[in-house]
């Protein structure tokens, strides 16, 4: 069935997913606190129980693998549960995106579950997110793609608990093929470049993005 012709009127829409980014929120403290905590076997243990119970009743119906949300704005909208910009998602830290003159800007703070190096964003996430925003700056430039390569340098360690700015631009577009920048820099320092990307995104063929989604 086709999600669109299953949306809920536009109250029950946010309310609903006002619901879901309440518990992404809680999830996202969870997750810092299990990561943090020092906390003895016994305790760990009685909070693995009522975890699990929790998990319980979340096992209800559950969407389909190529079912889009129905709270969701696919393609180039809402993505609740996107793993970097979604609310609902607690692996998502999430990252706002905004669209600014020259592409699009995504602000978020990362933190110690996001680590690799001690202090220091995991070179795996930095990636993560240059490549949602890289993909968030071809759908803003009205070409929604996918990356088919990406390239990363790493100039200087992104810290965690830190405010961070996420840049992304189309420089170029050739038939289906979308040429796209990227960068990070921390809040506090923007001229400074700790990480850089380019990478090529294509436009599936609309036969191939029908075989892609479905459910679109
Ligand atoms: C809204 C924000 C969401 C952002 C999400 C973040 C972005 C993502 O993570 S997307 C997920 C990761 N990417 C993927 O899974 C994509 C996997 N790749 C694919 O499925 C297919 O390659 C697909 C559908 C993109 C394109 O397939 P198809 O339509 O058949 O294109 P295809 O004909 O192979 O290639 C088109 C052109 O791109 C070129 N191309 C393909 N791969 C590459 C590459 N690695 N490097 C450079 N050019 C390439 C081809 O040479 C071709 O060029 P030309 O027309 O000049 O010969």
């Amino acid at each position: 069935m086709n999600a669109r012709h299953t949306a809920a009127p536009s109250t029950d829409l946010d309310h609903q997913r006002e619901a879901i980014a309440g518990l992404g929120h809680e999830l996202r403290a969870l997750v810092d606190a299990t990561v943090r905590t020092v906390t003895p076997a016994d305790v760990l243990h009685r909070v693995t129980d009522e975890v699990r119970r929790l998990t319980s009743q979340l096992t209800g119906r559950r969407r389909t693998r190529t079912e889009i949300p129905h709270v969701d704005e696919f393609p180039g909208g809402i993505r609740m549960f996107s793993p970097v910009t979604g609310p609902g998602n607690p692996l998502a830290p999430p990252v706002r995106v905004t669209p600014d003159g020259d592409g699009v800007t995504g602000h978020c703070t990362l933190g110690i579950a996001h680590e690799g190096p001690p202090g220091y964003v995991h070179g795996g996430m930095s990636a993560m997110l240059l490549d949602e925003l890289m993909g968030w700056a071809c759908s803003a430039a009205g070409t929604p793609a996918m990356t088919v390569s990406l390239q990363l340098r790493y100039h200087g360690p992104v810290p965690v608990e830190t405010p961070l700015r996420v840049h992304a631009r189309v420089t170029g577009t050739e038939a289906r093929k979308v040429f796209v920048t990227g960068s990070i820099t921390t809040e506090a320092d923007g001229d400074r470049q700790l990480v850089t990307a380019e990478a090529v995104f294509v436009a599936p063929d609309p036969e191939r993005a029908r075989a892609l989604f479905p459910e679109r």
